[in-house]
C-alpha cells in the first residue's frame, strides 16, 4: 500500500511507479538503430493479449519513483529518452517531459493512445489497439503509426487507422512477435502492394539486447 501523499504525487507526476529504465538501441519503427535511453513506468488496463510486457501491467506492483532520479539517469546516458510502459499516458507526462527537455533531452513516447495525451514530446509512435482505440488527440500528434499485425484482419485496421492521422505521419507494420513467422510473408506482400506503408521489425529481439 502506498500512502495518501504518495498518491498525491503520482496524481501530479512528481512521482511515477517505475518498472525499469536502461540504455540501449531503440529497435522498432522510425528511430530503429538509434541509441537511446528507456523509462517503463508500470500501469496499463488496455490488456492486448499478446502484450510482451504483461508484467508492467499492475502498477502497484513498481516502486513509485520521483521523476528526478529518472531524468537524472537518463541524461546522464543519452539525449534520446524513450518513455513506454506500461501505457505511460495513464499517467500525467507533463512534469516529467518537462524535466527531460530542461536537461537537453529530446523526449519519444510509445503509446497506446488511450488516454488524454499529456507532456511535451519530440516524437510520438502511436500504436493504436483495437480494443481502447486512441483519442482524437494523438492522431493528430503523431509522427509514426506502428501498427501490430497479429492477423489478416489487423491490415484492414492499419487502413482504418491510416486515414485518422496526418498526412506526414509515417505508417509502419510490425508483426506481432509469436506470430511472426505467418505474418512477415503478408506484411512483405502487402507492403509492396502498398508502399505507403514500411516494416518494422523488433529488431532488439533479433539482437538479444533489451
Ligand atoms: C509494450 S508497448 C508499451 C507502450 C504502449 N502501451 C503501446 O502499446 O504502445 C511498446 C510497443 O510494443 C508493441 N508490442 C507489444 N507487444 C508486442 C508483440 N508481442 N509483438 C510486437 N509488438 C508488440 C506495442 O504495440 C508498442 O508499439
Ligand atoms: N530496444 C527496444 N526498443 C523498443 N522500442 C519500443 C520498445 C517498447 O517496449 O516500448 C522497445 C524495447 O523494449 N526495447
Ligand atoms: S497497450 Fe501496450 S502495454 Fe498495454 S497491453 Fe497493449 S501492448 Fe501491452
Ligand atoms: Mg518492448
Amino acid at each position: 500500500m502506498i500512502t495518501k501523499e504518495t498518491q498525491a504525487l503520482v496524481d501530479e507526476g512528481i512521482m511515477l511507479p517505475l518498472m525499469e529504465d536502461f540504455y540501449t538501441i531503440q529497435g522498432e519503427g522510425f528511430f530503429k538503430g538509434t541509441a537511446a535511453y528507456f523509462i517503463r513506468i508500470g500501469g496499463c488496463d488496455v490488456g492486448c493479449h499478446w502484450c510482451d510486457v504483461k508484467e508492467s501491467w499492475d502498477a502497484g506492483v513498481h516502486p513509485p519513483t520521483h521523476i528526478g532520479e529518472m531524468v537524472e539517469k537518463a541524461a546522464a546516458s543519452s539525449d534520446t529518452v524513450v518513455i513506454t510502459g506500461g501505457e505511460p499516458l495513464t499517467w500525467d507526462m507533463t512534469l516529467l517531459t518537462k524535466s527531460l527537455r530542461d536537461k537537453g533531452c529530446k523526449t519519444h513516447i510509445e503509446t497506446s493512445g488511450a488516454y488524454k495525451l499529456t507532456g511535451d514530446w519530440d516524437w510520438v509512435c502511436l500504436s493504436p489497439k483495437k480494443i481502447k482505440l486512441p483519442t482524437d488527440e494523438v492522431y493528430v500528434a503523431a509522427n509514426e503509426l506502428k501498427v501490430i499485425v497479429f492477423n489478416k484482419h489487423d491490415l484492414k485496421f492499419a487502413e482504418e487507422q491510416a486515414a485518422k492521422v496526418s498526412e506526414n505521419c509515417i505508417l509502419y507494420l510490425q508483426p506481432e512477435w509469436s506470430n511472426r513467422e505467418k505474418m512477415i510473408p503478408l506484411i512483405i506482400d502487402y507492403v509492396m502492394k502498398n508502399p505507403k506503408w514500411k516494416v518494422s521489425l523488433q529488431t532488439h529481439k533479433y539482437l538479444n539486447i533489451p
